[in-house]
């Protein structure tokens, strides 16, 4: 079996080939659990098999559609099966795209798409967030493996019945969070589907490595609860032991199936489980969040190469976040952390130009014993105030950070005021979907008279104010994750570190071009994403090596090609 898997997998030269023998303490090896097999614990008898005929026509990891050759037609017994014609992958990828083209509304192209997913670039932010809204009444065929409170105790048996055994990147959600649109319950495994699909066609990490989990632990969404197309567990969701229990039997067991190196990145959790999780799971596994870690990354490259226009170093700016969950803190965190390496100052002091805005206002120290642990390093001293708006006026920030999750909560008056003490004040509305923007692109470049640099979590189009054209960037944590995820298994890291999130940060600045900066640009364009996931692939296992997290040996000579090397490509392969 194992030939047999290196045959079908050895025309592309790569590290992530599947060779089953290269985890360390995990079940890899004993892909089936036979080895543990006794009198009383039963094993299922897994086999596979060279499919062919019918079987491959509809295996969607091998089967090629109408690209099939004469030869292979032959040898596969395909001869009837298909009609005779032969169409290149390149001619049915234009096919497809015109298909996709002919649908309007975007949810039509998502639901297309779903087919599709492992070949074509992906659908993200905004229309993931309205299939999640819709999942029950769109699903039609499972994608990822649903974990749910039913299967308390069997978590491992129920990895078992994916059918792929050697997994490299798993994203995980409950469901809680949403991009910026709250609890979806289990409906939420979009959003995992959607990130791995960027992992594939962005960061280059095989399909079949990918596992997208979502971890139904019920909602507290009533509209969900009483939906009678509701896919998920009709409960609320448990709080406490209860959950801490499933998190550590799900834990343990990706642990036991996938070994030590398999990344585990959580997504969409909500602020009172996310930050806990990381802290407790950061030392024993290897996970990543990317709301906490994923964002700051991408934002503070934004910063670094924002620095280009708007002038002065990191320390010599005011920070000021709207919303002080899990983005907020977390990129607050690391503009912290890289002011202090560059400053030689302890991060206690660079802390204090940052500010932080919730939903009871300014976060400042009389504040401190009623806020939630994430927030305390953040309470200042000053007055208390009540609104963004105040705030603003009275601490003049010079980079203004909506990570709040709530739409249109940069007004008019807010914007205004920033174009007021900056000449050009640097506006981010992080929060996701489209609908939950803090202002869009056309009212930040018109409320600040085309003084803003504006950038956003989700895409907004080019707007031209007083005849120039701006071109909003997109500061959505894809432009890191996908080559940060590439970089720590490429090198075989077993722990992430912040120091490795700095590494990614100021890759993908790098990557910023004069060209790019003219047009007001703080972010490259998506277009050379996967040249910009090598390059922060090979930053990240840099650091990795240096910090001697790396246990992949010897460790490659040139980074960034190795990187390359390791990028799968979904082009048809030839069968014998
Ligand atoms: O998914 C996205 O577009 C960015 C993200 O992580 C979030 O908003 O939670
Ligand atoms: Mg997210």
């Amino acid at each position: 079996m194992e030939s047999f898997m290196k045959g079908i997998r050895g025309d592309v030269p790569c590290v992530l080939d599947m060779d089953p023998t290269h985890t360390v303490g995990g079940g890899v090896e004993d892909f089936y659990g036979e080895d543990r097999a006794t009198e009383d614990q039963l094993v299922t008898p897994w086999t596979i098999s060279v499919a062919s005929g019918h079987t491959l026509l509809r295996d969607k990891r091998h089967n090629k559609g109408l690209g099939f050759t004469e030869t292979e037609r032959d040898a596969h017994y395909l001869r009837g099966l298909l009609p005779p014609a032969i169409i290149s992958q390149e001619l049915q990828e234009r096919k497809m795209m015109k298909n996709l083209r002919s649908y309007d509304v975007p949810l039509q192209r998502y639901m297309a798409m779903m087919d599709l997913q492992e070949l074509l670039p992906v659908v993200y932010t905004p229309t993931v967030g309205e299939a999640c809204q819709k999942y029950g009444s769109i699903f039609r065929r499972p994608q990822g493996l649903y974990i749910s409170l039913k299967e308390k105790g069997k978590i491992l048996e129920v990895l078992r019945n994916w059918p792929e055994r050697s997994i490299q990147v798993i994203v995980v959600t409950d469901g809680e969070r949403i991009l910026g649109l709250g609890d979806l319950g289990c409906q939420g495994m979009g959003i995992p589907v959607g990130k791995l699909s960027l992992y594939t066609a962005l960061g280059g990490v095989r399909p079949s490595a990918c596992l997208p989990i979502t971890l139904d632990v019920g909602t507290n969404n009533e509209t969900l609860l009483n939906d009678e197309f509701y896919i998920g567990l009709k409960q609320k969701r448990p709080r406490g032991q209860e959950y801490a229990d499933f998190l550590q039997e799900f834990m343990s067991a990706v642990k036991q199936s996938y070994g030590e190196k398999v990344l585990i990145q959580f997504e969409d959790f909500a602020n009172h489980n996310a930050f806990d999780l990381l802290a407790k799971y950061g030392t024993t596994h290897l996970v990543f969040n990317d709301d906490i870690q994923g964002t700051a990354s991408v934002v503070l490259a934004g910063l670094i190469s924002a620095l280009k226009l708007i002038g002065g170093t990191l320390a010599d700016h005011t920070f000021m976040f709207l919303g002080a969950g899990e983005a907020g803190t977390g990129i607050a965190e690391l503009i912290a952390l890289e002011i202090s390496r560059q400053t030689k100052t302890p991060v206690e002091e660079t802390r204090k130009k940052l500010w932080l805005v919730d939903s009871k206002g300014l976060v400042v120290s009389s504040r401190v014993e009623s806020l939630q642990h994430f927030k305390k390093p953040w309470a200042h001293n000053h007055e208390p105030l009540k609104s963004l708006l105040e705030a603003v006026k009275a601490i003049k920030p010079t980079v203004l950070i909506g990570t709040s999750g709530v739409g249109q909560t940069f007004t008019q008056e807010v914007v205004e005021a920033m174009s007021t003490f900056n000449e050009k004040p640097l506006i981010l509305a992080l929060s996701n979907p489209t609908s939950q923007a803090e202002c869009t692109a056309e009212q930040a470049y018109t409320w600040s008279k085309g003084k803003a640099i504006f950038a956003s979590g989700s895409p907004f189009d080019p707007f031209e104010y007083e005849g120039k054209t701006f071109m909003p960037g997109q500061a959505n944590n894809a432009y890191v994750f996908p080559g940060f995820g590439l970089g720590v298994i490429m090198c075989g890291a077993i722990r992430v570190h912040d120091d490795m999130l700095l590494a990614a940060s100021e890759a993908l600045a790098k990557q910023v071009s004069e060209e790019n900066y003219a047009q007001g640009l703080i972010y490259p364009p998506f277009t050379n994403i996967r040249k910009i996931s090598a390059q922060i692939a090979a930053n990240v296992a840099a650091k990795a090596y240096e910090l001697g997290l790396a246990s992949r040996r010897p460790r490659p000579d040139d980074l960034v090609k190795y990187a390359e090397s390791c990028m799968y490509t979904p082009v048809y392969r030839n069968y014998r």
